[in-house]
């Protein structure tokens, strides 16, 4: 499967015996592309989807633990090789894998079922940083296979994907100027 430029899935192992399982989810000599400054644990039920949204600053590493995450991922990017790529992928807590996504990859979470899920940033969370547009816009390229998701209100008003990709280039470049 291509994934957008940056983006990874590793699989993990996990050692089961008769009291249940141990998975190793990170470590820094993996090198993951990323090195962690905060970590979220997150629980859906079922039919939750959050997003789609994008990062300027963050690189997101994430482990669906419990379920099955659908994650969906969108190059809007324009300077890089795989701009416009989009794709899904199932992340199951029965066979777990961890997924990077650096900045730049527009992304969303469904959950068909409840679930858990535990992700790391190498930034830690900051509003400017949280830009986000339709989960359903066909500019996204996105074959969800989803209808009637329960989203956030941040995520029910969200804008288009031509404005978020705007937002995006804006934010972007505010903070290349700003560190210049
Ligand atoms: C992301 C985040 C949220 N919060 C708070 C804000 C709010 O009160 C509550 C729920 O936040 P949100 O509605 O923004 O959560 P959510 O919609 O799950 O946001 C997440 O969506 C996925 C797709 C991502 O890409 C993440 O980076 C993040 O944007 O938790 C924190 O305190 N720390 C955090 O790191």
């Amino acid at each position: 499967m291509k994934l957008p430029h940056g983006c990874t899935i590793r699989d993990l192992t996990t050692h089961g015996d008769e009291r249940g399982n141990l998975t190793e989810i990170f470590r820094l000599e993996w090198g993951a592309g990323i090195e962690p400054v905060q970590w979220n644990f997150v629980r859906s039920t079922a039919n939750v989807l959050r997003g789609v949204h994008v990062h300027v600053i963050h690189s997101d590493y994430l482990v669906c633990l419990e379920g099955t995450l659908v994650l969906a991922l969108s190059d809007i990017r324009p300077e890089s090789p795989t701009r416009g790529l989009a794709t899904t992928i199932a992340l199951k807590g029965s066979s777990m894998q961890a997924a990077l996504i650096p900045p730049g990859v527009a992304h969303g979470f469904h959950f068909p079922e409840p679930s858990s899920l535990c992700y790391s940033v190498s930034h830690y969370w900051n509003v400017i940083d949280e830009i986000g547009c339709r989960w359903d816009d066909p500019a996204l390229g996105l074959d969800w296979q989803v209808s009637d998701p329960e989203l956030s209100p941040r995520d029910t008003t969200a804008g288009s994907a031509a404005e978020m990709t705007r937002q995006y280039l804006a934010v972007r470049e505010q903070l290349r100027t700003g560190r210049e």
